[in-house]
């Protein structure tokens, strides 16, 4: 709703009431075509301030509404109104003005911001664009290039940025409403012509079309695949070409196109998303709203290979006391330059002092005595991560947590090590640690729901999406890449070259092929895990080189690795690259050969695959484990794992997630294809549908937000 009152004798004030963030729901818009009517229709107000309550302006409109039907009067004609008053109207920008909530404030003739406010247009985010007028006013205001930055990228910007940029006409550090009322007092029956955005032509630029071919392009580039950036370029040049009618016809027209798009459900499913994970829920019924994590000051990083030193700077960056341990010398010192190098980097880039002193460096784990929480960040090998477990138990202060940053091994064996099992969860997070924004928080069968809540809660303090997972080999994210990875080897096998699967995985929209990432990881990780399991020692030839523990097996990554091919570090791996350490690849022709080969040794016939026959396989065999981790209870819903994708794994955020992205396909179809490739690879079990992705069809493919009740069915029959 919008509260309107009268204050200072001759300003009306109207106030957006909708909690938590006075979205722009149905109910508000009527409120404000009241209260706006009330104001203008009171002889006794002479000028209005719109605001909104508890500190916040508006966060713009109601996403919820997009699903359903709208109702309620439209946004554009309330925006025009208060535009075309007599009455100057000022709005009181506190918190933030986003969306529709900015609109609303640019057809104001005033706006005053407080000094910690943000503002942005971040539709394109949600597969939109800014249209109640947004792609109009705004380079009406501030010039068309300024205006195309804040448009295709969403992003938000400071109170002082949008007033150097002209977005606002004053920032305050007292009260938002009282200085606005102030303003709305001073200009009370001034001319008000010169103050309606609509009226104004874009800012002169000389060379308009190269401007925007330019900009296309460098959007196309980032989009990869995106509509709504384009759209948002279509809207914005509009508003440079054409007067302001037929600019808003024209933003109407490309939001008709983009509201309804696969797109824009997929990208507001997983602004949802986002926000549901932080709601986690155990098997055994812990919750986030019933467990009370214990606040962390100081936090110990065992260990400062790649890993432990990008977690220490994102704990150090976000204000935590941070003491690191790395036993050996030379390792110590080398690391302490490059963490000191990335604060320094991180702290220019944000205008801010570096943290350097937020970080101790100790060569001895007896540092670690008196710290809150440890993560333990050491080389990935079971028998060296239990020796630190070991030593934790004893050194540590009683009620410590103990973590474990690994990507794939049982927690529950190192929380075994210590006598303090439940305070040991897993904190896997990606690198790079200080930029990757996924955080997998592992909880263990002995894990007490307060270690949990306090990994959640530390994860979000540095600013990182945490997803509550269950303990299995490789979690979420690393247990469903493996089907993946098998899918893309085995294509190779029959007759595909990196080159197309990856193209084919690119056009999809990932930034990388499945081949480019291993380049870059280096093939020697995933070799390294395989030794470990006993799977890549070298065999006999023939038939049994392909086939481990009864099932279909390609040791074309081993191969490789036997051959110091480890990708871009060793210039060599599935493709060529100019030097060690290079980083663009091209095609290897001694590949090609090697597999030739390879296919010729094996006896393979290689036949032609497109690009519809690598996505299926990879990311239906992809997608069919996540259905098993759902069926597992290893993830509580397909938002834990569509957000681990997006935020993990560079799946394509206007494609949702592979979860919802399968809901997207159909349900019916995956488990057709699913069903096709398994009856002609039978000896490939994760091509063999499983028994939730089976049910959820035969309860007729309900929407992704109804699956959570078919899954708990499952469990409760199991
Ligand atoms: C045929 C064509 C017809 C077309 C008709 C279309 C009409 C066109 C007219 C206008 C169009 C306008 C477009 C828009 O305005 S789109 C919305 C733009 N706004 C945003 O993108 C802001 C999204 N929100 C955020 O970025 C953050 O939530 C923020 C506001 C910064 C607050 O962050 P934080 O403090 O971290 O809190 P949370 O993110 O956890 O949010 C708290 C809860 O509030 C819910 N929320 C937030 N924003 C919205 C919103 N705009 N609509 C609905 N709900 C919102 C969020 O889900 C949290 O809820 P919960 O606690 O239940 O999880």
């Amino acid at each position: 709703m919008a509260q309107y009152s009268r204050i200072s004798g001759s300003v009306g004030l109207i106030t957006l009431k909708s909690p938590p963030v006075n979205a722009l729901s149905a109910v508000v818009r009527q409120g404000i075509v009241d209260t706006v009517e009330k104001a203008l229709s009171d002889p006794k107000v002479k000028s209005v301030v719109i605001c909104g309550q508890n500190g916040i302006f508006c966060g713009g409109a109601d996403i919820k509404e997009f699903a359903g039907n709208m109702s309620g009067p439209p946004l554009v004609p309330i925006i025009h109104a208060i535009e075309a008053a007599n009455k100057p109207m000022v709005a009181a920008i506190e918190g933030i003005a986003l969306g529709g909530g900015l609109e609303l404030a640019l057809g104001c003739h005033y706006r005053v911001a407080h000094a910690k406010a943000r503002l942005g247009l971040p539709e394109v985010t949600l597969g939109l664009l800014p249209a109640a007028g947004g792609s109009q006013r705004l380079p009406r205001l501030i010039g068309v290039p300024a205006a195309l930055d804040l448009i295709t990228t969403g992003r938000h910007v400071t109170a002082a940025e949008a007033l150097q940029l002209g977005i606002v006409d004053q920032v305050t550090d007292h009260k938002t409403v009282d200085v606005a009322v102030k303003l709305a007092l001073s200009v009370a029956g001034k001319p008000l012509d010169a103050r309606r955005i609509s009226t104004y032509l874009c800012p002169p630029l000389s060379a308009l079309d190269p401007l925007f071919e330019e900009v296309m392009q460098k959007v196309r580039q980032r989009a990869r695949g995106a509509i709504a950036p384009i759209a948002c370029v279509q809207a914005v040049r509009a508003a440079a070409a054409l007067p302001y009618a037929q600019g808003m016809e024209r933003e109407k027209e490309l939001m008709a196109t983009l509201f309804t798009s696969g797109q824009a459900r997929a990208l507001q499913y997983s602004f949802f998303a986002q926000r549901a994970v932080s709601k986690w829920s155990t098997p055994s019924g812990a919750r986030w709203d019933t467990s009370t994590p214990r606040p962390v000051h100081k936090v110990a990083v065992i260990g400062l290979g790649t890993m432990g030193r990008g977690i220490a700077v994102a704990l150090a960056q976000a204000g935590l006391s941070v003491v690191t341990v790395e036993p050996q010398e030379k390792q110590l010192m080398e690391a302490k330059q490059a963490v000191s190098g990335m604060l320094e980097r991180g702290a220019k880039k944000r205008g801010v002092a570096p943290p350097l002193n937020n970080i101790t460096y100790n060569s001895n784990i007896q540092a670690v005595a008196d710290v809150d929480l440890v993560i333990e960040a050491v080389f990935e090998d079971m028998a060296l991560k239990k020796k630190v477990f070991q030593q934790l138990s004893v050194v540590c202060k009683p009620g410590t947590f103990l973590c474990t940053n690994t990507s794939a091994l049982d927690v529950d064996q190192l929380a075994s090590q210590t006598r303090t099992p439940e305070l040991v969860v897993g904190m896997h997070f990606f690198a790079p640690a200080n930029v990757m924004k996924l955080l997998e928080v592992v909880y263990g069968p002995r894990s007490s729901p307060q270690a949990l809540a306090t990994a959640m809660q530390l994860g979000k303090k540095i600013g990182k999406v945490s997803v509550a997972v269950g303990n299995c080999r490789g979690f979420v994210g690393n247990r469903m890449l493996k089907p993946y990875i098998e899918q893309a080897f085995f294509l190779l096998e029959e007759g595909a070259t990196p080159e197309l699967v990856d193209r084919a995985l690119e056009e999809f929209g990932f930034s990388m092929g499945i081949f480019k990432v291993s380049d870059l990881s280096g093939l020697d990780v995933g070799w390294r895990v395989r030794k470990g399991d006993g799977l890549a020692e070298p065999r006999a030839t023939g038939q049994s080189a392909r086939i481990r523990e009864g099932r279909r097996y390609s040791p074309l990554g081993d191969l490789l690795c036997e051959q110091g091919r480890f990708g871009q570090k060793t210039g060599r791996g599935w493709y060529q690259y100019s030097k060690p350490g290079g980083r663009e690849p091209s095609s290897d022709p001694w590949f090609h050969s090697f597999l030739k080969e390879y296919r010729a040794k094996h006896g393979l016939v290689p036949r032609a695959i497109d690009h519809q026959e690598v996505l299926e396989r990879c990311l239906y065999a992809l997608i069919n484990e996540g259905f098993r981790i759902l069926e597992d209870g290893i993830a509580a819903g397909p938002e834990d794992i569509d957000v681990i994708y997006l935020f993990g794994y560079g799946w394509p955020s206007y494609r949702g997630g592979p979860m919802f992205y399968a809901g997207m396909v159909g349900l019916p179809k995956v488990l057709d294809r699913l069903e096709h490739y398994y009856q002609a690879h039978p000896d490939v079990p994760y091509l063999q549908p499983c028994t939730l992705l089976r049910r959820l069809v035969a309860s007729g493919s309900p929407p992704v937000h109804k699956w959570r009740e078919v899954i708990k069915k499952l469990h409760s029959q199991l």
